[in-house]
């Protein structure tokens, strides 16, 4: 009985301590970057999952779509926005109801929801203000994966049950025949439906841009300066990114390193440079934008390094072998691969790379690869991986180094 009640006082304890910690959340996001941080946000939230009953679990799995469509309108009217920019101060359901035009009724009913999942906070029966989670939803992560996944892979992902039970559970490996077709009713493959989508490019482009920018990138821990780029000069080219979207992996690294002398190039499809060009990143002169399908020969001879950042995991292996053949003659004894991708643990893998991995299942019948599997596909395509630098532990990122065989 003794020992069971110091068990409670202790857990008792521990519950106060985390409940200051909530209410004081700067305590710990001033941790900004350093591992504790996410130590003990993996605490958190497995301890929540850890003590849940069987209804709350029921509850959490079958309602999770409501936070995809209710943040999607959150962004759409504004209210994430109004509310974050108001920093500090608070409004009336009314007056937030004027602000954004949405009649009251429905309003108080969406605050309720928001402030349940800790989206904003409530301070007073009618008061509803700002969090740093509020800010989070003004973020172009959120926002522009909101409008991308609403329209582009939520149907894909309510597709998966039927998909897989129609093919008898066999891995979906091939783009034209996934979910993706059966979520939006189609035969086209990803790409080609998206390139008749150019409303979604925007999100798309900023999407990619964003998803991982709160974490370090692949040049703050592989010394690129150090590694490839010795004695170049200003026609060396340094770093093509191929597949590059808004080249912003290749802003982020030009601008680490302004005064390298030599030639940083985007390439993409044609639809997509064209949406570059019209929207180009804030920096972005100084790169060389160019149209490249990479299933032809690559035009760029003897780059330093030819850069793929989550383009094979787009593609099944025999695919990536065939864009890997498309570089190789173009490659010298100066040049590298580098692919940078997750590389998923062989157990315990995070919940931000599996999801990436169910979501290539869904969209292209494509996956993620553990260390070993990166290992076979390049192997195939007559590639041998110089290193593998593991790069952040939220994602799983990855800096693959290749070289021909
Ligand atoms: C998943 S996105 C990755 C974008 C960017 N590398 C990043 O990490 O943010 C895949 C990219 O491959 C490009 N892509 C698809 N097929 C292509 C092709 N045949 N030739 C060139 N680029 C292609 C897409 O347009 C898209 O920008």
């Amino acid at each position: 009985m003794g020992s069971t009640t110091s068990r409670r006082d202790e857990i008792l304890a521990l519950t106060e301590r985390i409940e200051a910690l909530i209410n004081d959340p700067q305590t710990v996001t001033e941790l900004n970057h350093d591992p504790l941080r996410r130590r003990l946000r993996e605490a958190g939230r497995r301890l929540s999952v850890a003590l849940e009953t069987p209804g709350d679990t029921a509850h959490r799995v079958v309602y999770s779509p409501l936070h995809l469509v209710t943040a999607k309108v959150g962004v759409d009217k504004g209210i994430f926005k109004l509310l974050a920019e108001a920093g500090d101060s608070t409004f009336t359901a009314k007056e937030l109801a004027q602000k954004t035009n949405i009649d009251p009724v429905l309003l108080k009913r969406l605050l309720r929801y928001y402030q349940a999942f800790d989206y904003i906070r409530q301070p007073a029966d009618d008061r509803y203000g700002a969090t740093h989670v509020t800010k989070s939803m003004t973020g172009l992560a959120l926002t522009s994966g909101a409008g991308l996944f609403y329209h582009m892979n939520a149907p894909t992902f309510m597709a998966l049950p039927k998909f897989l039970a129609k093919n008898n559970y066999r891995n979906p490996n091939d783009v034209s025949d996934c979910p993706f077709q059966v979520g939006h009713n189609t035969d086209l493959s990803l790409f080609p439906w998206f390139q008749r989508r150019p409303e979604l490019g925007p999100d798309f482009l900023n999407w990619m841009n964003s998803h991982c920018s709160d974490l370090p990138r692949f040049y703050d821990s592989y010394d690129i300066k150090q590694e490839l780029w010795q004695n170049a000069d200003a026609d060396t080219i340094l770093f093509v990114d191929v597949g590059g979207a808004h080249g912003h992996q290749t802003l982020g690294l030009k601008q680490k390193y302004p005064d390298q002398p030599g030639r940083f190039i985007l390439q993409d499809q044609d639809f997509v440079v064209q949406q570059v060009k019209a929207t180009p990143l804030p920096g972005f002169d100084g790169i060389q934008a160019q149209v490249h399908d990479f299933f032809t020969p690559q035009p760029l001879q003897g780059a330093r390094a030819y850069y793929f950042r989550n383009v094979f995991h787009d593609w099944p292996n025999d695919i990536c072998a065939r864009i890997l053949a498309n570089i190789r003659p173009a490659m010298t004894e100066h040049s590298v691969i580098l692919i940078d991708e997750i590389v998923l643990s062989e157990r315990g893998s995070t919940w931000r790379a599996t999801q990436f991995d169910i979501a290539m299942l869904t969209l292209m019948g494509a996956s993620e690869r553990t260390a070993n599997e990166w290992h076979t596909v390049l192997d195939e395509a007559g590639f041998k991986i110089r290193s593998i630098c593991q790069y952040t532990e939220e994602c799983q990122n990855g800096l693959i180094v290749a070289v021909p065989k």
